[in-house]
């Protein structure tokens, strides 16, 4: 059984819980090309369009929330699945799905049936961080594929952007996430971009009286508004970051303190009257080190979210499918 001679059993046969299943060592014998040969397909693909590493790296945030971080998000519609990528959140929004797949086939090539997809979405989302110029960190591997997804779960346990701060810390709460967990990874839209659907309320009806969010700084408000017509436009794109969309920076944070936050759920970090997550907007726009220490840990955290380890799940061979 490959990657068995590392006994999952040894580090605490947890069940499905916690993360003592998993620990970066994992490929040294059964697949230790596994890191290059990923970096080599982000390398091409993040190249040919930047954005693709906010895709990927919110692809992995999207597994983890529903049924632990298991890949269940890349399972297609089947007779058996009900697949993830039609919920609210995920369907017309949600991509990446092709270079997982080219990682995939390269390493069912070099290390067949080795390598499973959950671990392919983590080693993704660390290595789209690092080319963008952020943090790299240690990643705990060992996750094993679902057989199964739920699109009721990404439904509802996936925050939407129009969540308040008290909605965004009870969804990252049932994650096993605090309020700095959610400050710093929230911090992931330094890069990347949202369709106008997704922050339009802000402009037209912010509080069904048919006004702005006074919250919004008001040229970036003007800026946004030429972007997203008060009807039509849906799918029109606006940066999360306008400063730096393709940087993994701390630009996202000083951009909320301006009353530029592209998102209410970035706002709302600061002025959703919660002491810690303020406090914790304001030292992060400071001090870019402080947030990628944070960043790094607070990704480990999201990445051990219910795995399946030892014997529960499998490797799939193709992530869009069961065995
Ligand atoms: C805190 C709660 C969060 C909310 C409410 C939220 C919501 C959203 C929304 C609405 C979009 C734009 C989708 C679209 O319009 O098509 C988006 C994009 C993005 N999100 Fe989040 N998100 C959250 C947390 C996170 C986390 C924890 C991560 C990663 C660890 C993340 C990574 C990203 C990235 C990188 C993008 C850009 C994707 C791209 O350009 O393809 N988000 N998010
Ligand atoms: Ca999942
Ligand atoms: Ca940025």
């Amino acid at each position: 059984h490959p990657g068995f001679n590392f006994g999952w059993g040894g580090h605490g046969g947890n069940g499905g819980g916690g993360s003592f299943g998993l620990f970066p060592e994992f490929y040294q014998f059964s697949c230790p090309q596994v890191n290059d040969i990923v970096m080599s397909v982000l390398e091409r693909a993040i190249a040919r369009e930047p954005r693709m590493a906010a895709s990927l790296l919110r692809l992995h945030f999207h597994d983890c929330f529903v049924q632990g971080c298991d890949a269940s998000v890349l399972l297609d519609d089947s007779a058996t699945v009900v697949s993830e990528k039609n919920s609210l959140p995920n369907k017309n929004s949600l991509r990446g799905f092709e270079v997982i797949d080219e990682i995939k086939a390269k390493l069912e090539e070099a290390c067949p049936q080795t390598v499973s997809c959950a671990d392919i979405a983590a080693l993704a989302a660390r290595g789209s961080t690092v080319l963008s110029g952020g943090p790299n960190w240690e990643l705990p591997l060992g996750r094993r594929d679902s057989k199964t997804a739920s699109l009721s779960a990404s439904n509802n346990n996936i925050p939407p952007p129009n969540s308040t701060i008290q909605n965004l810390m009870t969804l990252f709460q049932r994650q096993g996430l605090n309020e700095v967990d959610l400050v710093a990874l929230s911090g992931s839209h330094t890069i990347g971009v949202a369709r106008c659907v997704s922050f339009k309320q802000r402009l037209y009806n912010q509080n069904g009286n048919n006004q702005p969010d006074e919250t919004l700084e008001r040229t970036y408000y003007y800026g946004l508004k030429s972007v997203c017509p008060r009807s039509g436009g849906d799918s029109n794109i606006s940066p999360l970051d306008f400063a730096s969309p393709a940087r993994f920076d701390n630009t996202y944070f000083k951009l909320i303190l301006w009353g530029k936050g592209l998102l209410n759920s970035d706002e709302v970090l600061l002025t959703g009257s919660v002491g810690t997550t303020m406090e914790l907007v304001k030292r992060y726009a400071e001090d870019e080190g402080l947030f990628f220490n944070q960043f790094a840990k607070s990704m480990i955290k999201m990445g051990n979210i219910s795995p399946l380890t030892g014997f529960s799940g499998e490797v799939r061979k193709n992530c869009r499918r069961v065995n």
